[in-house]
């Protein structure tokens, strides 16, 4: 069950998936799936660089911004492989409470 601080993530897949029947000419969305995998992958890897540049430069209201891009293109590229957050929301949830360090001990042991 969607948390109000994730509802918006599901809202926002709805549309996603929604934008697979839209004009390209009127919708960025559609425009980027017409491009193809490699172009969202681009999109991706260009916001997570201006993410990091956003932190490196202690900008935080820049650094919102671009994680909001980074998430907003990562959900892109999951509804274009046909998923939505909620298995990466899952993955989250399994994981939570689990030290990292004590995971990466048992995945090396
Ligand atoms: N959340 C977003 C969102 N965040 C960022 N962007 C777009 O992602 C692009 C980010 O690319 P850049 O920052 O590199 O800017 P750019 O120069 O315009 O991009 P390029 O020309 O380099 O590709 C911009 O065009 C932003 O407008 C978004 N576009 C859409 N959404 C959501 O998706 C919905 C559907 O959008 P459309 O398909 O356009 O109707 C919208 O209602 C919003 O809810």
């Amino acid at each position: 069950m969607a948390t109000p601080d994730t509802e918006v993530l599901a809202r926002l897949a709805a549309v996603l998936e929604a934008r697979k029947g839209a004009d390209p000419d009127v919708s960025y969305v559609a425009k980027l799936y017409g491009k193809g995998l490699d172009a969202i992958l681009k999109k991706v890897g260009e916001e997570a660089t201006e993410t990091v540049m956003a932190a490196k430069d202690g900008e935080p209201e820049r650094l919102v911004h671009e994680i909001a891009d980074l998430w907003f293109h990562c959900l892109v590229l999951l509804a274009h492989q046909g998923l939505g957050p909620q298995p990466v929301l899952d993955e989250l949830d399994r994981r939570f409470g689990l030290s990292g360090l004590e995971e990466h001990a048992r995945r090396a042991g």
